[in-house]
C-alpha cells in the first residue's frame, strides 16, 4: 500500500503527517485540527487481526516509539471482585472503619449494601442493582467485623455479574460489545468453581432475585465472559481494588515477555504504553501472568485462569532464554540443570543438562508445589525467614529458580522498609545486600520483563535509594562521587520509565530533593 501524499481535508499536496496514526497527511496545520472530529475514531497505530493460535489480536500498524501511548480506553462495565473486602457499590472504594468498633457501615437505605454514605446511594453505578435488589426484598448482611476488618466477602460476586445482565436493558449496545467478547464457557463448565456458580449463584440470581426469564447458560456466558476478560483495576491512593471490562483492551493477546504495559488513569480508564520500541507489523501483547514464575507455574495459571496453552517464545525455551526458572539443580551429578524435553507438553520428562538423567513431570510438579506452598507460608515481615529460605535451598535451587527469584525479590522490597530495617536503620552487610539483590534483578528484568516495566521501574527506585543511602556513609569523596552520579543517572532511567504514572510522581519529586541535597553536601564537603 503506498503512504497518502494528499491533504485529508483539501487533497492539496500534503506537508505533514499525523503523528499519532502515520496513515494520513494534511497540507497544513489548521486542516489537520479541522479534520480531527472525523479521524479521531480511527486515529490509532494498531489494527485487529485475527489468527488460529490467538484469536482476535491486535498489531502495530506503523513503528512505536518506547513509552508511547497507544490506547486510552474507559470501562465498559466495572464492580466488585468475586470476593473482595467490604467496598462501597458506589465509588468502589474500600470502607474506612467506622469511629467506634461497636458502629456499623452506613447501610443504602433501598438494599442495606454497605456504601461510604448518602452520596453514594444515588450513583450511577448503584442505582440499578439497587432497585432489583431492593424489588426483591434481598437485604445484605454484609457488616463491619471489628476482628478482620479486611475480611473477603463472597457476596460480592452476584454485583458484577447482575450488572453485565442490566446493560442488556439499560445499554443494549454496550451489551453487544460485551457479548462478543470470548468466554471460554465449554472450558469452564466443568469445572469445580463453575459448579458451584451453577448451584448457587445462579439460583440465587434467578429465585431471589427474580431473573427467571435469563437462561442459565447466558448468565454463565458473562461470567466466562468476566472471567477470560476483566482486568483489575488498581487505584492504591485512591483505595480501590475492583475489576472492569474494556473491549479494546481485552483484544490484546497474552506474551511472557510482553511489549505494553498498562495502568489506569484517575477516571480508571486504562492505558496501555509500549514497554519497548514495537515494529510495524507487530503483535501487541501484555501478560496475563507474573514474570518471576517458572514455565510450568505460568502455563498452568494461563491455562487455569484463560484456558489457553501459552506457546511464546519464552515457553518453547528449555532454558526460558537461559534463566532456567522452573529447574532445579541435578542431585545426581550436583552440576547440571534439569530441563523438560519439550516444555509445551506439561507431561514430557525432565533431564539433567549433563549427565541426562531424566525425571518423570509429576516428580517435577509436586517439588514445585510443595516449595511453592513453603515460600508462600513464610513471615514476610522481616528478611530472616526468607533469607533462611536461599540458604536451606542453596544446594538443590540455583541462582534464577523461580522459587530463589521470588524471595529475592521479596527481599528487595523489605530491607529499607521492615520493622527494624528501615534505610536508616541497615547494617553495612544489609545495605550492601539491597543493591547486590536489586542489581541482579535489574538485570534479569532485561530477558523477563524487558524495556521500560513497571518491575524494572520499582527495582530501580529501591536501587537509587540505596545508593545515595550508601553514598552518604562513605569517607571517601571519589567513591561517594561516583555513587552519587549512579544515583542521578538511575532517577533518570526512573523519571523515564515512571513518566505516565502520576502516582510516581510526588516519590520522583522527594528522591530528586534528597538527592539534590546529597549532591549539594558532596560539594559543599569538598570544597
Ligand atoms: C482477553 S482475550 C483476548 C481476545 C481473544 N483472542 C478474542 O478473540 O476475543 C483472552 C483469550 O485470547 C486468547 N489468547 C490470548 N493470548 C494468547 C496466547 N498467547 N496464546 C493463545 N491464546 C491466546 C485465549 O483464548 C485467551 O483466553
Amino acid at each position: 500500500m503506498t503512504s497518502p501524499t494528499s491533504c485529508a481535508l483539501c487533497q492539496a499536496r500534503a506537508t505533514q503527517v499525523c503523528a499519532a496514526c502515520r496513515n494520513v497527511v494534511y497540507c497544513s496545520r489548521e486542516h489537520q485540527k479541522e479534520h480531527w472530529k472525523q479521524h479521531k475514531s480511527q486515529c490509532k497505530c494498531y489494527e485487529m487481526d485475527t489468527n488460529q493460535l490467538l484469536g482476535r489480536h491486535l498489531r502495530a500498524t506503523r513503528d512505536i516509539r518506547m513509552g508511547e501511548q497507544i490506547m486510552r480506553e474507559a470501562p465498559l462495565v466495572l464492580g466488585p471482585k468475586v470476593a473482595s473486602p467490604p467496598i462501597c457499590l458506589g465509588c468502589h472504594r474500600n470502607l474506612l472503619p467506622p469511629a467506634k468498633r461497636s458502629d456499623n457501615f452506613y447501610k443504602c437505605s433501598s438494599c442495606s449494601w454497605p456504601l461510604c454514605g448518602k452520596e453514594c446511594e444515588q450513583s450511577p453505578y448503584h442505582r440499578d442493582e439497587c432497585r432489583l435488589m431492593a424489588a426483591s426484598n434481598f437485604q445484605s448482611k454484609i457488616n463491619y467485623n471489628p476482628v478482620e476488618p479486611e475480611l473477603k466477602e463472597s457476596a460480592y460476586c452476584v454485583i458484577m455479574l447482575l450488572r453485565c445482565m442490566q446493560l442488556k436493558q439499560s445499554n443494549p449496545a454496550a451489551f453487544a460489545k460485551l457479548s462478543a467478547l470470548e468466554d471460554h464457557l465449554k472450558e469452564r463448565l466443568d469445572t469445580p468453581l463453575y459448579q458451584v456458580l451453577r448451584a448457587n449463584l445462579i439460583t440465587f440470581i434467578k429465585t431471589v432475585l427474580g431473573q427467571r426469564d435469563w437462561p442459565e447458560m447466558e448468565i454463565l456466558r458473562l461470567a466466562a465472559i468476566l472471567d477470560t476478560n476483566a482486568f483489575e483495576v488498581r487505584q492504591n491512593s485512591e483505595r480501590r481494588k475492583v475489576r472492569a471490562i474494556f473491549p479494546g483492551g481485552a483484544m490484546i493477546a497474552h506474551d511472557c515477555v510482553p511489549n505494553l504495559r498498562h495502568r489506569f488513569d484517575d477516571d480508571m480508564n486504562i492505558v496501555f504504553l509500549a514497554k519497548r520500541k514495537i515494529a510495524k507489523g507487530e503483535i501487541l501483547s501484555i501478560s496475563y501472568t507474573q514474570p518471576l514464575r517458572s514455565t510450568i507455574q505460568r502455563r498452568l495459571h494461563l491455562k487455569q485462569v484463560k484456558c489457553f496453552d501459552c506457546a511464546c517464545a519464552r515457553c518453547s525455551d528449555p532454558t526460558e532464554l537461559e534463566i532456567y526458572a522452573g529447574s532445579r539443580m541435578c542431585e545426581k551429578c550436583k552440576v547440571g540443570k534439569f530441563v523438560s524435553v519439550n516444555p509445551l507438553q506439561n507431561a514430557a520428562n525432565w533431564k539433567c543438562q549433563v549427565c541426562n538423567i531424566v525425571k518423570g513431570a509429576r516428580e517435577v510438579l509436586t517439588q514445585d508445589a510443595k516449595l511453592q506452598q513453603e515460600i508462600e507460608s513464610l513471615d514476610k515481615s522481616t528478611p530472616a525467614a526468607l533469607e533462611d529460605f536461599l540458604y536451606r535451598h542453596r544446594i538443590e535451587l540455583h541462582e534464577t529458580n523461580t522459587h530463589i527469584l521470588q524471595a529475592k525479590y521479596a527481599l528487595t522490597q523489605l530491607y529499607g522498609s521492615a520493622p527494624g530495617f528501615s534505610m536508616e536503620e541497615l547494617s553495612e552487610k544489609s545495605l550492601q545486600r539491597k543493591i547486590d539483590l536489586c542489581e541482579e534483578l535489574l538485570q534479569l528484568s532485561n530477558l523477563i520483563d524487558s524495556g521500560w516495566s513497571i518491575f524494572r521501574g520499582n527495582l530501580l527506585i529501591d536501587l537509587e535509594e540505596a545508593i545515595v543511602t550508601k553514598a552518604l556513609r562513605l569517607d571517601d569523596a571519589t567513591e561517594c562521587e561516583a555513587k552519587l552520579k549512579q544515583a542521578v543517572e538511575l532517577l533518570q532511567e526512573i523519571a523515564n520509565i515512571m513518566k505516565h504514572e502520576p502516582e510516581m510522581q510526588q516519590l520522583l519529586a522527594e528522591r530528586k530533593v534528597i538527592l539534590d541535597a546529597a549532591l549539594e553536601r558532596f560539594t559543599t564537603a569538598v570544597e
